[in-house]
């Protein structure tokens, strides 16, 4: 996990698309219940996909967009959807970008071209997803978690917190969880598992959670990126190195995330 400044993002829309997400979790909660995600579905209002791994509570309610969200939208605001859905696509569109020189820069410092990765191309049209977090003000923080411990499972992470502590990452050795502190502009990127299995744990995923506040409501908007479902991992090796992981899709990666959460990596693990 490391935090990028020099982004080339404005930060009015970082503000924007920080503004709009508050709007969206100050509605009443039964107007929030309208963009309900489905049962299996991927998108709207909900709790957080790793709720049932934990017995403990999580103090945190999510919105997901892929790609348009005027559907959810339009219930939650019928009159008035656009602004929300406008700085939703242009920021998806700055985060894609930023993303992919992200991912270029990753492949220069493992000294792999571009062309050896067979999914490279497709990377331009794989469909991220957009996870708004809210963590209201917490009269107990002691007794919740913000979210879980977890690792994303794409490739990259970008993050963009509001100004107030609560994410932490955990470093092995000594220091254990240690704060991520916002800076004000900087974008947090996380490391997640399918770069771990292409880098072959060259780059290591980033294990990290949210702790409740009690002072303030944080706010966070995390970028999801990775290539398309069907696209094959197969981790990119230095002369000499063997592979730590066997081959298999993100579809495949995905499926054994969704049934066994952190023990995914080690399940794959040659
Ligand atoms: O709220 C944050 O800072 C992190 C959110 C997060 O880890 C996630 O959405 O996967
Ligand atoms: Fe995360």
């Amino acid at each position: 996990m490391f935090q990028v400044i020099g982004h080339g993002v404005c930060l009015s829309l970082l503000e924007e698309v920080e503004a709009e997400a508050r709007r969206l979790f100050e509605l009443p909660a039964r107007q929030k219940m309208k963009a309900l995600r489905s049962p299996g579905g991927a998108t709207g209002y909900g709790t957080a996909r790793i709720t049932p791994f934990f017995s403990k509570n999580m103090w945190h309610e999510g919105f997901t967009i892929m790609g348009s969200c005027v559907d959810h939208a339009k219930e939650l605001w019928p009159r008035n959807y656009k602004r929300f859905c406008d700085t939703m696509v242009e920021y998806q569109k700055k985060m894609k970008a930023l993303a992919y020189q992200l991912w270029l820069l990753v492949l220069k410092s493992l000294d792999i071209q571009e062309k050896d990765v067979t999914w490279a191309a497709s990377l331009q049209h794989s469909e991220a997803a957009l996870q708004l977090n809210s963590y209201p003000c917490c009269p107990d923080p002691d007794r919740v978690l913000g979210l879980a411990p977890h690792t994303d499972t794409l490739l990259l992470t970008i993050v963009h917190q509001s100004d107030s502590n609560g994410l932490q990452v955990f470093k092995d050795g000594v220091l254990g969880w240690v704060s991520v502190s916002p800076i004000a502009g900087a974008l947090v990127v996380n490391v997640g598992d399918l770069l771990h299995i292409v880098s072959n744990a060259r780059f290591l995923t980033a294990y990290h959670r949210v702790v409740a506040n009690q002072a303030c409501h944080r706010v966070s908007i995390a970028y999801f990126y990775g290539p398309p479902a069907e696209s094959e991992l197969v981790p990119i090796l230095p002369k000499l190195q063997a592979p730590c992981y066997r081959s298999l899709t993100v579809k495949q990666y995905v499926s054994v995330k969704a049934k066994h959460l952190e023990k995914a990596l080690s399940l794959i693990r040659i």
